[in-house]
C-alpha cells in the first residue's frame, strides 16, 4: 500500500479490504448486473474494467462474458469502447459516448435503453431495471457497483472524485461494492453534497432555493460488509480536447447574448440572469465563452456538466458559483483546475444527477437551459438522439430534464451541417423531426448561426415562419417556406390547419439525404 493510499483511507477498519485487481477478477460472472460511477467521461472506474477486458482477451471470452451496465452517463470512451468491441455489453443505459459503443448499439448486439438522467437512478432503486432478471433472488439489486473515489473518510463514507452521477444509488442498490481509490488526483473532500435515495411515499421536498444550498453529506455512506475490495488506481480520465469555437458557434453565442440582454431590459430576467445550464459539445462551449466575454456578471450555474469554458468564467471573476454533477475537464483543463484547486473549491459543488437534474429544483430556480439537437422541426419539436429516427447517437442525457423544466428552454444548433458531397447538405431545421425527444410544448427558443426564433406564445403556424425565417440556412429557406405553403393549402382542404403537415411528404428531406447525400430537393 502506498503512503498516499493509506492517507486517503481515514477509517482504519477498512484497510483490511485492500486487494489487488487480480484478486477481484474471478468474482465476475457472465450476465451480472453492474453499475459504474462516473459522468461524462470522468470519475468512472478504470482499473477493474481494464483488468476485465484483459481477462476477456487473454481467455478468448469475447461475447461470452457479458454484462448489463448501468452508469450515470458516458464513461471513459477508451475503456468502455474496449468493452463494446469485446462484446462485453449485453445491455446498457443511459447516455454513452464513443464510436465502438454506438456501433454495437446500432448493429443490434447491445440492447440500449434511454431515459432522463434524473430518473435513471430512482428507477433503478424502484427495481424497474432488475425486475426481469432470470434469478428471482436477484430482482431487487444489482450485483456490483464499481466506484472510483478519491478517499474514504473517518466515518467510512466514500469520497468521490470529479463526478457524482448515479454513484449514491448504485452503491445503495448493489450487493457488493468495489472502490478504486485514485491517488493520482487530489482528494475532492468537501466538494460533494450527497443524498441517499428515498423512495415515495417517504420522499420530502428538497431544501434548495439557491445554487449554493447543501443538504447532504460529504460522502456516500456504505455498509462495510458490502465492500468487496478497495483497490488503488492511478488511471487518469481522458476527456478529448475541445474543437476551438468557430464563426458558426460564435454567431450562435452572439444571438443568445443579445437575446439575454433584451430579456434583462424588458424586466423578465435579473441583471445577472438566472442559473445557467449548458450541454456538452463545441456549441455549448462557445456559448459559455460568449457569455464569459459579455458584460454579464455575478452569474450562477446550475447544470450537469462543468466544462473547460466555465474555467474562464471562474478566472475572470464573473461566475459567482457553479453546481453540477460532473467536472468534465480536458487534461489541460484539469491542470488549470488543480493549479487553483483551493480557490475553485469555494465556488463549485457537485451533486448527484438525481438532484442536479431534478425537475423540482430546475423549475424553482428558473434555470436557463441550452442544449444542442440533431434537428428541430418547424413547429418546435426536437430530436436529440436518433439520426433519421433510427441511428442512436449519444442518448438523451439530461437535455430533457432541463428543457422540460427550465424557465427558458433553448436549443442551439448549426443551421446546416455538411455531408460528404454537399457542404450544407443537412438542414437542421426540417418539416418534422424523425424522432422527438423534446416536444413543441417544451421549447421556448431556437437559435442557429442565422438568428434566433422566440417561440413563446406563438401558435404553430406562427412558429413555423419564425423558425424558418430566423433560423434556417439560406440554402433551405425557400424550400421550407414552400413546404409550409404546400402543407397549409393541403390542410385547409382537410380542415386540419392547426399544425399543418403533409404526411406523404413530411420526411422527404431526410429521405433525400439518405438516398442522394443532401436534403436539397428538386420539388415537394
Ligand atoms: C450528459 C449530458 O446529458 S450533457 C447535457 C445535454 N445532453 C444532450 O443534449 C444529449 C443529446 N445531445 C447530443 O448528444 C449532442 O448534442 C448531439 C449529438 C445531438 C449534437 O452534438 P454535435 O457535437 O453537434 O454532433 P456531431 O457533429 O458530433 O454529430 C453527430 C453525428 O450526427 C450526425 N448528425 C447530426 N445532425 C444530423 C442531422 N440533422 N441529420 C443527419 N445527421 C446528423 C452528424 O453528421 C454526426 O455523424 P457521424 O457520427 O457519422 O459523424
Amino acid at each position: 500500500m502506498s503512503a498516499i493510499l493509506k492517507s486517503r483511507i481515514k477509517n482504519p477498519a477498512l484497510l483490511n479490504k485492500l486487494r489487488t485487481v487480480e484478486e477481484v477478477v474471478p468474482f465476475f460472472e457472465n450476465d451480472m448486473y453492474m453499475g459504474w460511477s462516473g459522468f461524462t467521461g470522468v470519475g468512472g472506474p478504470k482499473v477493474v474494467p481494464v483488468a476485465l477486458a484483459d481477462h476477456v482477451e487473454k481467455n478468448k471470452l469475447q461475447n461470452k462474458l457479458r454484462f448489463t451496465l448501468i452508469t450515470g452517463a458516458s464513461t471513459d470512451t477508451d475503456v468502455e469502447g474496449r468493452w463494446a468491441s469485446l462484446g462485453m455489453l449485453k445491455r446498457r443505459t443511459p447516455h454513452q459516448v464513443g464510436k465502438p459503443i454506438q456501433k454495437v448499439i446500432n448493429e443490434g448486439s447491445t440492447l440500449f435503453f434511454d431515459k432522463h438522467l434524473s430518473m435513471v437512478p430512482q428507477d433503478l432503486c424502484y427495481g424497474f431495471y432488475t425486475k426481469d432478471r432470470a434469478d428471482p433472488a436477484r430482482r431487487n439489486s444489482i450485483d456490483v457497483a464499481l466506484v472510483e473515489a478519491t478517499g474514504i473518510d473517518e466515518n467510512g463514507q466514500i469520497i468521490l472524485g470529479p463526478s457524482v452521477g448515479a454513484a449514491p444509488e448504485l452503491v445503495a442498490y448493489a450487493d457488493k461494492v468495489i472502490i478504486e481509490i485514485n491517488t493520482s488526483i487530489p482528494s475532492f473532500y468537501g466538494l460533494h453534497d450527497i443524498q441517499m435515495p428515498e423512495n415515495p411515499p417517504f420522499r420530502t421536498p428538497f431544501p434548495v432555493t439557491s445554487v449554493t444550498d447543501r443538504f447532504g453529506t460529504p460522502g456516500i455512506p456504505v455498509n462495510p460488509d458490502k465492500i468487496l475490495a478497495i483497490i488503488e488506481s492511478d488511471a487518469r480520465d481522458s476527456v478529448p480536447d475541445n474543437t476551438p469555437s468557430d464563426a458558426m458557434s460564435q454567431a450562435i453565442a452572439n444571438h443568445l447574448v443579445h437575446f439575454f440582454q433584451n430579456e434583462v431590459k424588458q424586466g423578465r430576467m435579473p441583471e445577472n440572469l438566472l442559473p445557467l445550464q449548458s450541454g456538452i459539445g463545441n456549441i455549448a462551449n462557445a456559448v459559455v465563452e460568449g457569455l464569459a466575454s459579455s458584460s454579464f456578471e455575478n452569474l450562477n450555474v446550475w447544470t450537469e456538466v462543468f466544462q473547460d469554458s466555465f474555467l474562464d468564467f471562474l478566472e475572470n471573476g464573473k461566475l459567482n458559483f457553479a453546481t453540477s454533477t460532473s467536472v468534465r475537464l480536458t487534461q489541460a483543463g484539469f491542470k488549470r483546475f488543480f493549479a487553483n484547486f483551493d480557490e475553485f473549491k469555494q465556488k463549485i459543488l457537485l451533486r448527484s444527477q438525481y438532484i442536479s437534474n431534478h425537475p423540482e429544483i430546475i423549475r424553482r430556480l428558473g434555470v436557463i437551459a441550452m442544449n444542442t439537437p440533431v434537428e428541430v422541426d418547424i413547429y418546435g419539436q426536437a430530436n436529440s438522439t436518433c439520426v433519421n429516427g433510427s441511428r442512436m447517437l449519444n442518448g438523451l442525457g439530461g437535455s430533457g430534464d432541463f428543457l422540460r423544466n427550465a424557465k427558458l428552454s433553448i436549443m442551439h444548433t448549426p443551421s446546416a451541417r455538411p455531408t460528404k458531397t454537399d457542404p450544407t447538405g443537412i438542414s437542421c431545421i426540417v418539416p418534422m423531426a424523425t424522432h422527438v425527444d423534446h416536444t413543441e410544448h417544451d421549447l421556448d427558443v431556437v437559435v442557429t448561426d442565422q438568428g434566433l426564433a422566440d417561440l413563446r406564445g406563438l401558435a404553430p403556424r406562427e412558429r413555423s415562419r419564425a423558425i424558418i425565417k430566423n433560423c434556417a440556412h439560406p440554402d433551405f429557406k425557400d424550400q421550407l417556406l414552400d413546404y409550409v405553403e404546400f402543407a397549409e393549402n393541403y390542410c385547409t382542404k382537410t380542415r386540419s390547419l392547426h399544425e399543418p403537415q403533409v404526411l406523404s411528404s413530411v420526411f422527404k428531406m431526410q429521405a433525400n439525404l439518405a438516398e442522394n447525400g443532401t436534403m436539397k430537393l428538386k420539388s415537394w
